[in-house]
């Protein structure tokens, strides 16, 4: 396409590109604000739907878009609990504290008992329509704070969001019908046992207890299906907060396991998509909808359990796993060849070995690899010695890449350093080094699945870096000490770059800048 040379608000000569979508030029800053305002707004994208086959609709790149850049920002149309979710205010969605003595409970609300943050989460707009529904059908909340008990993820939450959803049709029309827009997979969802459960307990709450009779179960279902297919999980770590929401904008992002995109929320729980690498026009934009450290089989079987589903992207489709090898087991037999499946599109394929040709089925391997998941999970977080030990257990029997030798190194590179009795200043120069080494070796794998500035590549930097000024310090040789810092700082840059989006991690990165500096300049006084 040519670069337009009229100003889109006066026609006059312009040659000012709109930044954003750079479909548009204008003469002057003050009409390029006016035509924002007269409507460009909603048509300056960087990105269009499209629709096929295997992916539905989709968003497709309508320009070539740069590392870090800001694609999409989006409010949500609809907040809410998760399905089972720790006790939660519903008016400020943030996870509630154990009350302060002498109350015994938490604040209840007026009306409805719902646990609230106090009074003024009474008022909150996200909560007044579903109060005053449970208030008139005289429903009130069992949810109590339990001294001396462990406190749980709540099931009845369950019905929050749903209820949310149900009342836009009358509160607002507009946004219901955009959410009826979305896709449910409602057919395949009918017949798995979570939604035979809704339809016994959850529509008759809804059409019983809360009196909504005149809608149809399937239309109730329809939405909790909607939910599942397309909400996105909140989090913002230092508020307390994990709620769902929906987003039709960013719901229209197809997955890929090796996607271009990653996404964050800024402090108004807006979505945000950014550009993970360098994204061509014409390539289809994706985010992960799984975690990209798993291996393909597990991948797979969570997006068809979750999304509905069969991923067929480049890293399902290859039996290397884009040579990462996270699904491989070591042969029992030959104990030499990696053990990969022969289809890895088939879920039931056989697995083989690739040097002996031992076959195995399917489900043999994923009981094996199921009790090794369970094994690493229930691993003692506090210190290094378990995940090591793990490694050493599994050293014979899994592949170096595979996702659980992955997943423990990954957790021994935020341990090192970080944990009680393993801070920076008190490991030895062979734990230091290990973490070092850890770092460079996830980086390295990490490009193969996670290239650009993706958030595991951030975590994975900013524990080299603090690392390395830590062995540069250690240092008796100047040029040593040098170079470890010059290396230092050009991991700190990238940082910076990776997480310029993410607001909670700018004060460490200008402590981690001060460190850097302070110990260069000690280091040029001492040169
Ligand atoms: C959040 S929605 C995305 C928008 C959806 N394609 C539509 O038309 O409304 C998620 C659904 O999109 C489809 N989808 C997304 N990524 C896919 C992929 N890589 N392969 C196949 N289907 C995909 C699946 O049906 C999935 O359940």
């Amino acid at each position: 396409m040519t670069t337009p040379t009229k100003c889109a608000y006066c026609q006059a000569h312009a040659t000012q590109l709109c930044a954003a979508c750079r479909n548009v030029v204008y003469c002057s800053r003050e009409h390029q604000k006016e035509h924002w305002k007269r409507g460009h707004k909603l048509e300056c994208k960087c990105y269009e739907l499209a629709s096929n086959e295997l992916l539905g609709r989709h968003l497709r790149a309508t320009r070539d878009i740069k590392m870090g850049e800001l694609i999409m920002r989006e409010a949500p149309l609809v907040l809410g609990p998760k399905v089972a979710s720790m006790p939660i205010c519903l008016g400020c969605h943030r996870n509630l504290l154990p009350p302060q003595k002498p109350a015994l409970n938490y604040y209840k609300c007026s009306a409805c008992s719902w646990p609230l943050c106090g009074p003024e989460c009474e008022r909150s707009a996200f909560h007044v329509d579903e109060c005053r529904l449970m208030a008139a059908s005289k429903f009130q909340s069992k949810i109590n704070y339990n001294p001396g008990q462990p406190v749980g993820k709540e099931s009845a939450y369950c019905v929050i969001m749903l209820l949310r959803c149900m009342q836009l049709k009358e509160s607002k029309p507009a946004a219901f019908a955009r959410l009826c827009e979305l896709e449910d997979h409602l057919k395949e969802r009918l017949e798995t046992p979570l939604y035979q459960v809704l339809r016994a307990n959850l529509i008759s709450f809804i059409k019983t207890v809360l009196g909504l009779r005149e809608w149809p179960d399937l239309d109730i279902l329809r939405i909790a299906a909607i939910l599942d297919t397309n909400a996105f999980e909140v989090r913002q770590a230092g508020d307390r907060i994990k709620v769902r929401g929906l987003f039709p904008g960013g719901a229209m992002f197809s997955h890929d396991c090796v996607p271009n995109m990653r996404h964050r929320f800024d402090d108004d729980m807006n979505i945000m998509f950014l550009a993970k690498r360098p994204i061509a026009k014409g390539e289809i934009l994706s985010i992960s909808y799984t975690q990209q450290l798993r291996s393909t089989i597990q991948r797979r079987l969570h997006l068809k359990q979750v999304k509905c589903f069969e991923c067929a992207c480049a890293r399902c489709a290859d039996p290397t796993e884009l040579g990462t090898y996270a699904g491989a087991h070591m042969c029992a037999k030959c104990k030499v060849g990696k053990f990969i499946s022969m289809d890895p599109l088939q879920n039931a394929a056989n697995w083989r070995c690739e040097v002996c040709n031992l076959i195995r089925p399917a489900k043999e391997y994923l009981i094996n690899d199921a009790k090794i998941e369970a094994e690493l999970e229930s691993l003692d977080k506090t210190t290094p010695q378990s995940f090591e030990d793990f490694l050493y257990r599994h050293r014979v029997e899994l592949h170096e890449t595979n996702t659980h030798i992955l997943q423990a190194k990954y957790a021994l590179t935020q341990i090192y350093g970080n944990v009680k009795g393993f801070g920076m200043d008190e490991l030895s120069d062979v734990s230091l080094k290990r973490k070092v080494e850890l770092c460079e070796e996830l980086l390295e794998i990490s490009n193969l699945f996670d290239s650009g500035w993706s958030i595991f590549r951030g975590n994975l930097l900013i524990a080299l870096e603090e690392a390395t000024v830590t062995q540069a310090m250690r240092l008796d040789e100047a040029s040593e000490c040098e170079a470890k810092l010059k290396k230092a700082a050009e991991i700190l840059e990238e940082i910076t770059n990776i997480m310029k989006h993410e607001p909670e991690m700018q004060q460490l990165l200008t402590e981690r800048k001060q460190i850097l500096d302070a110990a260069l300049e000690r280091f040029s006084n001492n040169a």
